[in-house]
């Protein structure tokens, strides 16, 4: 199977990335550009999204017009850090649905334990996306994504805003199926496993904690 990464590489996209990768960015703004991101980046996601003809009438004559065909689609951001893309998506899809994966990475281990999963019930027929906006060894991306498949999902994609190589590699060894959206690839990952040059800890500077 081909290993497909695709870097969103929108001048937009690309601008707003780099003013959150700056320390001195506080979270109000953060959280307002992730938001932003992850809009451009839905916009570019679907743009395989399938359509069908519907005849409707404007006001002047009859006419056959495209319409998304209805594929139910679903959003499940990988909590914390994740749940600051999903208004960015969902003003995109409203119609998605919004399944939540709580996981955090234990410092020690690195190890994506498990804390929360709520999910739509029919994920079967959905073609759903995971969120984080952080794609570092991969260990939380994967467990998500294996949560999901463990219940049924058979159409995942997985969108994050910075990965590196070494993440890419874990999701693609243990769901090679799975395309990865990210708005870049970085160099790799520092002695904490954060991720060189990044922008920190999502999660924190998300939400303002420690
Ligand atoms: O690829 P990995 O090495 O697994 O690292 C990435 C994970 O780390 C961060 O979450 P974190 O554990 O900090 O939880 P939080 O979102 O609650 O802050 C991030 O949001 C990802 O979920
Ligand atoms: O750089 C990183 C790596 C994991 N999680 C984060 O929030 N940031
Ligand atoms: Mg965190």
């Amino acid at each position: 199977m081909v290993k497909k990464v695709h870097v969103l590489d929108h001048p937009l996209i690309q601008h707003k990335l780099t003013i959150i990768r700056d320390k001195n960015t506080g979270p109000k703004e953060f959280r307002e550009l992730v938001d932003e991101i992850s809009t451009l980046m839905a916009y570019e996601l679907t743009r395989n999204l399938a359509l069908q003809v519907v005849t409707i009438e404007t006001p002047i004559k009859k006419m056959n017009a495209k319409k998304l065909s209805g594929k139910k689609i679903g959003i499940v951001p990988i909590m914390r850090a994740g749940l600051g893309m999903v208004n960015g998506i969902t003003r995109m899809i409203p119609v998605a649905k919004v399944g939540h994966i709580g996981l955090y990475r234990d410092p020690e281990t690195l190890k994506a334990i498990e804390y929360y999963v709520k999910l739509p019930t029919d994920i079967q027929g959905r073609e759903l996306i995971v969120v984080d906006p952080m794609l570092a060894t991969g260990g939380s991306a994967s467990a998500a994504i294996q949560a999901l498949k463990d219940r049924g999902a058979v159409n995942i994609k997985f969108l994050c805003l910075i990965a590196v190589q070494e993440g890419i590699d874990a999701i693609h060894k243990d769901h090679p199926e799975v395309d990865i959206f990210t708005a870049s690839i970085d160099q790799g990952l520092n002695d904490k496993s954060y991720i060189i040059p990044g922008f920190g800890d999502a999660g924190d500077r998300l939400f303002g904690t420690k």
